[in-house]
């Protein structure tokens, strides 16, 4: 499939931030990274160089951690009044309002995922998170507890931020997995080392501004860009660290809590996923098919909950496999600056071969390629969305997370709720399961038999700033948003007074 790949024309705030030299945000200031070096920042679609990093590591986690106990321990975040916190974080989701056509075009030009999607997905699901968890800043409430100990007491709970806390984030949904960890953390009144990844660190050092514009105090935020094996793992195993948050791959998630365990500071991960789409045969098959597709089409497949695992009732399968594969040719291919392209390039060459390498396997081990196959155009990193058929259980493809456009399709025949059940549950993972019937048993049973953290019905990659979000079994521990997250951000203080 030939692509032309043109690059829009840049907004010219957008223009302006990239002109400058990039710092890192360490204690209030803009400072380069301690060893002077830099690392390249790459637009996707062109492989064209567009932004200059610091190469933060060590040392550069070492000066960020303690400016971040400096401010927890002086109080100026911690110890602010809960309706002033909620005040400042509620200001981020005005000021992301504010500069959100920019923040959607730099996450195009980062990412590469289309600017309509950017703007309507991830930044407005930013603005979103900063609005919700404001409100968290002014429920953080303990409880009298009626003890049964002989004699007289008060009894009561206190909710205290956790601390000084480090967040490491991936590169799908850079500003979004962004304002899913500071969020929550800046509402509970504890200070921050973020690092986001290495692949997509533009937007992350762009709120950093917001952060300052916003009027957070030095120190409270702190964004250090680095590579994980260097500035992320100084963060999972820095000793005055009292919390890590990880999104990313599951591999990495083991290695944060070997390293977390030095310590045994808390550990929350949203890890990786192999969610399954089920199609049941009464489905309203416009709608699955429709919705099945973006399921493993939307942000180029890099979700943590694509569905790319595709069981399709035998009675529905050959109208099911046709229609995603007809949804992905009408897909248009390009750079996500053009607001009429709906996929975008992978992430970075080190994606774009890792599921090129899921292509040649899943062929070699005898799927059929129902669309797609390949990668795409002769510059960026492009691959065609693909439908693989004839798929089993046995097979890398079903088994793994690729982390790309391609979706496995398999047929079931069983019509019992427990047969289809033990086909989605046949993964290591658990994040998301998406169920399609017009049948309130089918769907409600389902969701009780589908051993993931969360089960969409007619629908897939759902998400909001309440519904709590997370994985079974490898897929993580602990749980994004909703009330749950402040769970991950608090301790709970016991109190005991004999009167
Ligand atoms: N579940 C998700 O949301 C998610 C997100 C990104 C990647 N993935 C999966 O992971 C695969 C590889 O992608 P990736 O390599 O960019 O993800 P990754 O897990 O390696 O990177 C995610 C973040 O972790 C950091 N990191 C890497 N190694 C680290 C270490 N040893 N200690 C501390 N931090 C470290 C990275 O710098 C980045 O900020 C993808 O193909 C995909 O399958 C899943
Ligand atoms: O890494 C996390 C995710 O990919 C989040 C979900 O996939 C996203 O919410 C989909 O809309």
């Amino acid at each position: 499939m030939n692509i032309a790949v043109r690059k829009p024309l840049l907004g010219s705030a957008l223009s302006g931030f990239l002109g400058q030299n990039r710092k890192i945000l360490i204690d209030g200031k803009w400072v380069q990274a301690q060893n002077g070096q830099t690392f390249e920042v790459e637009d996707p679609a062109t492989q064209e160089i567009i932004a200059h990093v610091p190469l933060g590591d060590k040392a550069d986690i070492d000066l960020a951690v303690a400016a971040a106990r400096r401010a927890f321990d002086s109080g100026p975040w911690s110890r602010m009044s809960p309706g002033e916190r909620s005040r400042i974080v509620w200001k981020l989701g005005d000021l992301l309002e504010k500069y959100a056509d920019e923040f959607a075009e730099l996450e195009a030009l980062d990412n590469g995922k289309p600017v309509t999607n950017a703007r309507k997905g991830d930044v407005q699901g930013s603005i979103e998170m900063f609005r919700y968890m404001a409100g968290w800043a002014t429920r953080l409430n303990g409880e009298t507890i009626q003890v049964s100990s002989p004699g007289n007491w008060h009894a009561y709970t206190l909710r205290e931020p956790v601390g000084v806390v480090g967040q490491i984030i991936p590169w799908n949904f850079p500003l979004m997995m962004a304002a899913w960890k500071l969020a929550p953390a800046l509402a509970s009144g504890c200070t921050i080392v973020l690092k986001p990844a290495e692949q997509t660190p533009l937007s992350a050092l762009r709120f950093g501004e917001l952060i300052q514009e916003a009027g957070i105090p030095d120190g409270v935020v702190n964004i250090v860009t680095g590579f994980g094996e260097t500035a992320g793992a100084a963060l999972a195993a820095h000793p005055d660290v009292d919390k890590v948050a990880f999104t990313g791959s599951t591999e990495v998630g083991k290695i944060i809590v070997r390293a977390a365990a030095g310590n045994l500071k808390r550990v929350s991960l949203e890890l990786g996923g192999k969610s399954p789409a089920i199609v049941f045969p009464d489905a309203d098959l416009d709608l699955a098919i429709a919705g099945t597709a973006d399921a493993i089409f939307y942000n180029q497949g890099q979700c943590c909950t694509a569905g790319s695992r595709l069981f399709a009732h035998k009675s529905v399968y050959d109208k099911v496999v046709a229609g995603v594969a007809a949804a992905a040719g009408k897909l248009k291919i390009g750079h996500g600056l053009d607001p009429t392209v709906n996929l975008g390039p992978l992430v970075s060459k080190e994606q774009h071969d890792r599921v090129k390498g899921f292509l040649d396997s899943g062929r070699k081990e005898g799927a059929e390629v129902v669309t797609g196959g390949k990668i795409a155009g002769n510059q960026g990193y492009f691959v065609e969305p693909t439908v693989l058929a004839k798929t089993n259980r046995d097979m890398r493809v079903v088994r793994e997370e690729i982390f790309g456009p391609v979706v496995c399709v398999q047929s079931f025949d069983d019509d019992s709720l427990e047969a289809v059940a033990k086909f989605a549950n046949d993964t290591e993972y658990g994040l998301q399961a998406s169920v399609w019937t017009r049948n309130l048993k089918t769907a409600h049973m389902m969701a009780r038999k589908i051993k993931a953290g969360t089960i969409c019905i007619n629908t897939h990659n759902y998400g909001d700033p309440a519904w709590p979000f997370g994985g079974y079994k490898q897929s993580g521990w602990g749980r994004e948003m909703g009330k749950e997250v402040m769970e991950h951000y608090t301790e709970t203080k016991s109190v005991a007074a004999r009167l």
